[in-house]
């Protein structure tokens, strides 16, 4: 396994990304549109809630805290602009003619409308006072209800939009992951043995959570911080568009920094996942190759090696630290600066009665809401660059398809050669993994139903590889593999390894209980079979040993078992199966003489009676075939029954005698 844990493809990020993605991420959004038009509306009224709050506190200082005079005042513009400020009240109204009449010497009247100066309202008595203003605390109770609903309203629309957001993210990458666990599935063994583990899980983890963060983060920022910006652009324009020209003169130093900042952030940041990635590889080695450590003494070495990068890491993460710590007050200082230049300028306005004090406070609530979606912009640029790189790393691995392809002339379904297995044919089969380096030259032999046909050879000579090419993991390069006497390429591919059973070298277990591991269909299976089938691979001491027998859960793949053991499962396995086709892979570890020979009874039990290639790694195992293959270099050096090819005096032979010298040493 290459532990790389994806951190190659970290290269691909900062690349421009086309439009052709995007295209491609739609369809995947496609059933939950209606989810997102909910949510993207909700943001819209969320933004003009948020817009209208600042409003209202313009409407509450200039209608009713410190009213501006209505239009059809009596008093002239050059009186109004005297020093002092008045309050404008009307005398058609009862309780305030009252008041008025009361307190004449401080009252100005004119027509239906008396004035009095702020500075003497404090002369009056408070419940006066509160007569005199009723309309004004009326009006401001009516600001304030409406305030209250907008919050309410904000509260439960920012809820439901993070709820239905939510929801269409996990719902995309639910089937996101479906469809990739599906895809890598289907892929031939090529694809297998090119792509490291540790990068597909990757895909399926990592880079499938980054989607949903794509989704999520792209409406926050397209449909939430533009909105917003644009909001209170137009609005200050809006309320006073002097006003709204002061601040933006700082608008170039506020994108400039956003822009250098989310340049830095994003080569840190990458950095910063290499080095994550760079650690989970060297961890991911480390605990898949503990024994060779300890056995080896490579402590050291390995963890000065883990030493350097957590260094490194540490380094990176400072860095980071650092941008960001740069970044968050200059935002905050330039927001400070406009707030300054708006206290002096627009205060300058409101002194020469040009502007509303209402207007002066809304643009300042307006000005500091301004700089939180520019921060929230530049960082989360970030987030969706490295988003994007992930789909277009999930839509590469979509687009790389080695399925097989189907049959052109599959067997007819009534053809009677499809269910019943009566011959195996390699025609003069060579083949190659890379190509100019052959594995297997010119492969020949058959075997017919019921017999078994035995590999043998030195490491290396292509046994195994055999096997993979009758499971059609691969296809010959050329020459021909015939079962009943039909080319393997056109049989339906799950019908020839429905009849299969594959007993592979290295014992493969599920983390499943031992009744799961053996049997397709536990609940199938009745209580005969399953007698017999424990009988038959001498599986009944072990399952009798286990605390809950078949019922115990084997952990890690069966880690807790002895080798022998888990060989024993597997033979278990096959026998559930009923398969026609037996192909073995004889396990190459280490048992003791005691457990070999009970191997050796369970596979008679396996072999007996079934058609079977099996790969012998002990002699002993292939003694009893019909037919033994000696392969050497790839080729066929000898073939016969084992008699026949100890009296040859050959190859065979010679293996024999250095297996029998190695036993007696
Ligand atoms: N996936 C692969 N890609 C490239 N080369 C491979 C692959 N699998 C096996 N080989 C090479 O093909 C040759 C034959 O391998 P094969 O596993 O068939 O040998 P074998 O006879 O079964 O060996 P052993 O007795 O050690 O199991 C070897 O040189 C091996 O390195």
């Amino acid at each position: 396994m290459r532990g790389d844990y994806g951190y190659i493809e970290e290269g691909l990020l900062g690349k421009p990304r086309d439009l052709g993605l995007l295209k491609r991420l739609l369809p995947l959004l496609r059933p939950y549109r209606r989810l997102l038009i909910g949510s993207v509306t909700l943001v819209l009224m969320m933004t003009l809630i948020n817009l209208t709050l600042p409003y209202l506190s313009k409407v509450a200082i200039d209608r009713y805290i410190v009213p501006v005079p209505a239009h059809t005042t009596p008093w002239p513009d050059q009186e109004m602009a005297d020093e002092r400020r008045y309050l404008t009240v009307d005398l058609r109204r009862e309780q305030v003619r009252q008041v008025v009449e009361r307190f004449d010497h401080l009252f100005e009247r004119r027509a239906a409308a008396a004035r009095i100066a702020y500075a003497d309202l404090a002369r009056l008595p408070a419940e006066d006072l509160r007569r005199l203003r009723q309309d004004q605390i009326t009006g401001l109770g009516w600001v304030v209800l409406f305030l209250l609903v907008l919050v309410v309203a904000d509260f439960a629309f920012t809820f439901l939009q993070r709820v239905i957001m939510e929801r269409a993210g996990h719902r995309v990458m639910h089937d996101l992951r479906m469809r990739l666990f599906e895809h890598i599935q289907q892929q031939r063994l090529t694809f297998f043995t090119r792509q490291p583990v540790a990068r597909l899980v990757t895909r399926m983890t990592n880079d499938v959570q980054n989607m949903h963060e794509l989704f999520t983060t792209f409406a926050s920022m397209v449909f939430r911080d533009i909105f917003m910006l644009l909001g209170i652009a137009a609005v200050l324009l809006a309320l006073n568009w002097r006003i709204a020209l002061a601040v933006f003169a700082l608008l170039p130093v506020v994108v400039w920094a956003a822009v250098r900042f989310s340049r830095r952030a994003r080569e840190v940041f990458r950095a910063l996942r290499v080095k994550v990635a760079q650690i989970n590889g060297h961890m991911a080695e480390t605990i898949e190759g503990i024994r060779t450590i300890q056995t080896f003494g490579r402590q050291e070495r390995n963890f000065a090696r883990f030493a350097d990068l957590n260094n490194e890491t540490l380094r990176l993460g400072m860095r980071e630290i650092h941008v960001f710590a740069l970044f968050m007050p200059l935002i905050e200082v330039l927001g400070l600066l406009a707030l300054a230049v708006l206290v002096l300028f627009g205060g300058l306005q409101v002194l020469d009665n040009r502007v509303s004090l209402g207007v002066l406070v809304a643009a300042l609530t307006y000005v500091r809401m301004f700089f939180r979606p520019i921060r929230d912009l530049a960082e989360n640029y970030n987030i969706l660059q490295n988003a994007m790189a992930s789909a277009e790393r999930i839509f590469s691995l979509l687009d790389t398809d080695t399925r097989l392809p189907r049959p052109a002339e599959a067997l007819d379904a009534q053809d009677p050669r499809k269910d019943r297995l009566q011959s195996i044919a390699l025609e003069r089969v060579s083949f190659a993994y890379t190509p100019g380096e052959p594995v297997l030259r010119e492969v020949s032999f058959t075997a017919q139903q019921g017999q078994t046909v035995a590999l043998v050879g030195p490491t290396g000579a292509g046994k195994t590889s055999v096997l993979n090419l009758l499971q059609r993991f691969y296809d010959p390069d050329s020459g021909r593999i015939r079962i009943n006497g039909v080319d393997l390429r056109h049989w339906d591919i799950r019908r020839l390894r429905g009849m299969t059973a594959l007993v592979t070298q290295e014992p493969v277990l599920f983390s499943a209980t031992l009744r799961e591991n053996i049997f397709a269909r536990p609940d199938q299976a009745d209580e005969a079979t399953v007698t017999r089938i424990l009988q038959a691979a001498h599986c009944e001491a072990l399952v009798q040993r286990l605390p809950l027998g078949l019922d115990t859960h084997l952990e890690k793949g069966g880690a807790s078992l002895s080798s022998g053991e888990r060989q024993l499962i597997t033979i278990a396995r096959a026998l559930a199966r009923d398969a026609q086709l037996i192909l073995l892979d004889e396990a190459t570890s280490y048992i003791d003489s005691q457990t070999e020979a009970v191997i050796h009874k369970a596979l008679h039990n396996l072999i007996a009676g079934r058609t079977c290639v099996l790969v012998a790694h002990r002699l002993s195992t292939a003694r009893s075939a019909d037919r033994i293959l000696v392969l050497h270099q790839g080729r066929v050096a000898e073939a016969g029954d084992h008699r026949q090819l100890m009296e040859r005096r050959g190859l065979y032979w010679r293996l024999h005698r250095q297996e029998e010298k190695r036993a007696a040493d």
